[in-house]
């Protein structure tokens, strides 16, 4: 049994809310194409890759809202990305807006999806930390209405099998929280798929805009490292519809390192092979669960 997985990043440039939906999915379907050309098995695509990110402005109009969400997955409009997929023989991850009817009411989650090389969802994942605000805020240049969205996700951080690998799911601001990567690491994951839309100006704390790209990668490499997880984090990136959001989409090993990192804030493509023995370097040893947590001792953390 191969535990090796040729993965690949897919960042993208930004997406103006003009856009129209055939033009995104000809961006990621050339992606798709150029990771399987470096012979990549799986792809990861970003946070919301369908739209520009619309929690940036109020909108009061609920059908212009419900425009920016997918109400199934696959739909009409992102079959032609899932029907290459299976052509080429490759699996994705990938980032929307879903509308779901749930007991009889709508639902609004911040959503991701792994999709096999057969085309077919296997693993579903909703955000849980969701940040902004639920208001509109006069103040800011730009809102981060995710509260207002968005509910917490309800799937909880679990674990699928892709082929021969366990492989989780978190969403942007999840990957701050260390808790979520612990939930993952837990549940088995070997590998933790992330997308990303992070603004380089968080307009409430302006004096860190010199320090996004850091606490990015800080974050996604302390969470690979003190889980002993491969990591893929794929962002939405440039100045979209006035506002830029930061690059440095990157693949992180179990040891910490930064094995792939992009140099543009465009659509690109990086890969690299992960070795799942490498997770065994830091789960059988520093980061050996059975061996060294206390968790008698954390009790706080899930009050
Ligand atoms: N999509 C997200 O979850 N993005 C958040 C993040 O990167 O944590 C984020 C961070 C700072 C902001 O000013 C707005 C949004």
């Amino acid at each position: 049994m191969s535990r090796k997985l040729n993965l690949a990043v897919a960042q993208l440039g930004p997406i103006h809310r003009s856009e129209s939906r055939s033009a995104i999915l000809g961006r990621l379907m050339e992606m798709m194409r150029e990771a399987k050309g470096r012979g990549a098995e799986l792809v990861v695509f970003p946070e919301a890759a369908l739209t520009s990110f619309f929690p940036r402005w109020f909108i009061e109009d609920e059908a212009e809202l419900d425009s920016y969400y997918e109400t199934a997955m696959p739909n009409p409009s992102v079959q032609p990305l899932f029907d290459l997929a299976v052509q080429l023989g490759i699996g994705f991850h990938l980032g929307y807006a879903e509308l779901a009817w749930e007991n009889g009411r709508k639902r609004r989650f911040n959503t991701a999806v792994l999709v096999d090389r057969n085309g077919r969802v296997v693993g579903k994942y909703r955000k849980i930390h969701l940040p902004g605000h639920a208001d509109y805020e006069a103040d800011r240049p730009f809102q981060n209405l995710e509260k207002r969205y968005f509910e917490v996700g309800d799937l909880g951080f679990p674990v699928y099998s892709y082929e021969e690998w366990q492989v989780g799911m978190c969403i942007c601001n999840d990957r701050r929280w260390p808790e979520a990567w612990r939930m993952l690491g837990l549940n088995g994951a070997e590998l933790v798929c992330l997308g990303y839309n992070t603004p380089v100006t968080d307009p409430r704390t302006p004096q860190h805009s010199h320090l996004t790209s850091f606490h990015h990668l800080l974050s996604v490499q302390a969470g690979a490292y003190q889980n002993g997880v491969w990591a893929a984090a794929a962002g939405k990136a440039g100045v979209e519809e006035g506002w830029p959001l930061v690059g440095h989409s990157c693949i992180v090993a179990p040891s910490g390192e930064v094995v792939a990192l992009t140099s543009s804030v465009e659509d690109e493509v990086i890969s690299a092979v992960c070795n799942f023995e490498r997770n065994r370097e830091i789960r059988e040893h520093i980061f050996n669960f059975e061996k060294h947590r206390q968790p008698h001792t954390y009790r706080k953390i899930a009050e």
